[in-house]
């Protein structure tokens, strides 16, 4: 995505140089936005697993390619089968929920333990750089392919289109272009009269710091509004439909995303407005019966619940406590939609009702 004058990834391999013939990782540190614009270079499987479960680096599909990069990072250490099983191990761990994650290693590990390990450092920076650039093309497709759904709405009503979005599923989520954000993207170069209803997205504000910084950054008209106010403004007339991404599909089209959007979407139905879900098919889990039983929710530290950063008057990013101190705090980071609550998944394939999900998954070969 262009930001200034440059093109910039979400993450991408850099010479390390001190140590010639050996790469870096580099990431846009997301904790720091909206405030700071702050790059960091990772050296090992360790510093990515970190900077996954602190969140540095996260929405489902970018973490896949995070996971993908840090067992290039690994192998650079060692290539041995103990080494790169350690590190898969480790990186499974950070993150439990996005199903991109664990998508990435089991590719990553089929194809580097199926070879010899004089040959697993260089395919590793290979097959992670496929993966990344695979997203890119996956979220331009469903760019197009949203955007088609963005203009039959728009062909309906005169004036603005009003989109509600939920949580950050825009390029900072995904290597580039977004999922939830792509059509969106498309449809304001497209010269579409649109507006955005970001949900601020409690506790970590992924829309309010990260989705409001993106369309802010690409010029897309929105505004930024409290999680609870999304039933009412529907109820009002204001939403033309709601966009999300997710973290893990079922393959009856059960939609695990981030926290709150089950809430949406029982506001959506009960307002008749239509609810979409922007899904790469590495998002879909092809194993997954029973969403709400089966998909581990990530529960995360109640002190997300606690604290909240923003930026002081001196301009400096401050913590302060929202809660009674002693308080206990809940922090489930998703929850599950029941398929009966969306009206279509955008894939990269196409549009597809829950109920057609299962036949277009028979037709693919799984990337
Ligand atoms: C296209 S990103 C999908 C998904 O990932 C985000 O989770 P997190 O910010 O915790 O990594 C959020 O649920 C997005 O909707």
């Amino acid at each position: 995505m262009k930001i200034g004058q440059q093109l910039f990834r979400t993450i991408w391999p850099v010479t390390d140089a001190a140590l010639p013939g050996h790469y870096q990782v580099a990431i846009i540190d997301q904790t720091a936005l909206p405030h700071a614009w702050r790059i960091l270079t990772l050296n090992s499987v360790q510093q990515m697993v970190d900077a996954i479960r602190k969140m540095q680096v996260r929405g489902a599909p970018l973490i896949g390619a995070a996971a993908a990069y840090g067992l290039a990072l690994a192998s650079q250490q060692s290539s041995t089968d103990e080494t790169l099983q350690a590190a898969a191990s480790s990186l499974l761990a950070s993150r439990p929920t996005a199903v991109n994650l664990r998508w990435a290693v089991e590719r990553m590990m089929r194809e580097l333990l199926a070879m010899p390990e004089a040959l697993r450092c260089a395919h590793a920076w290979l097959e992670a750089s496929r993966i990344a650039d695979e997203d890119v093309r996956i979220n331009q497709s469903i760019a197009q392919h949203g955007l088609a759904l963005l203009q039959a709405l728009a062909a309906e009503k005169p004036g603005c289109l009003n989109i509600l979005t939920h949580c950050n599923a825009g390029w900072l989520a995904t290597v580039d272009w977004g999922t939830a954000l792509a059509p969106i993207y498309a449809a304001f170069d497209a010269g579409m009269d649109i507006h955005v209803w970001v949900d601020e997205t409690r506790p970590r504000n992924q829309g309010a710091s990260l989705t409001a910084w993106e369309l802010q950054q690409h010029g897309v008209p929105y505004k930024v509004i409290c999680d609870n106010a999304g039933g009412h403004l529907m109820q009002h007339g204001q939403v033309d439909c709601v966009i999300v991404g997710a973290d893990r599909v079922s393959r009856v089209g059960d939609v695990c995303n981030k926290i709150g959007t089950y809430l949406k979407a029982l506001a959506a139905a009960d307002n008749q407005v239509p609810f979409y879900v922007a899904v790469p098919t590495p998002t879909i889990d092809r194993q997954l019966e029973d969403a709400i039983r089966d998909i581990p929710i990530e529960e995360r530290p109640a002190d997300e619940v606690h604290m909240m950063a923003g930026l002081t008057s001196a301009g400096t990013v401050e913590y302060v406590r929202v809660t009674p101190e002693g308080s206990a705090a809940a922090n489930p980071a998703f929850d599950v939609t029941p398929a009966r609550l969306v009206t279509s998944i955008i894939t990269e394939h196409g549009c597809y009702a829950p109920k057609d999900l299962h036949d277009m998954l028979q037709r693919i070969d799984p990337i």
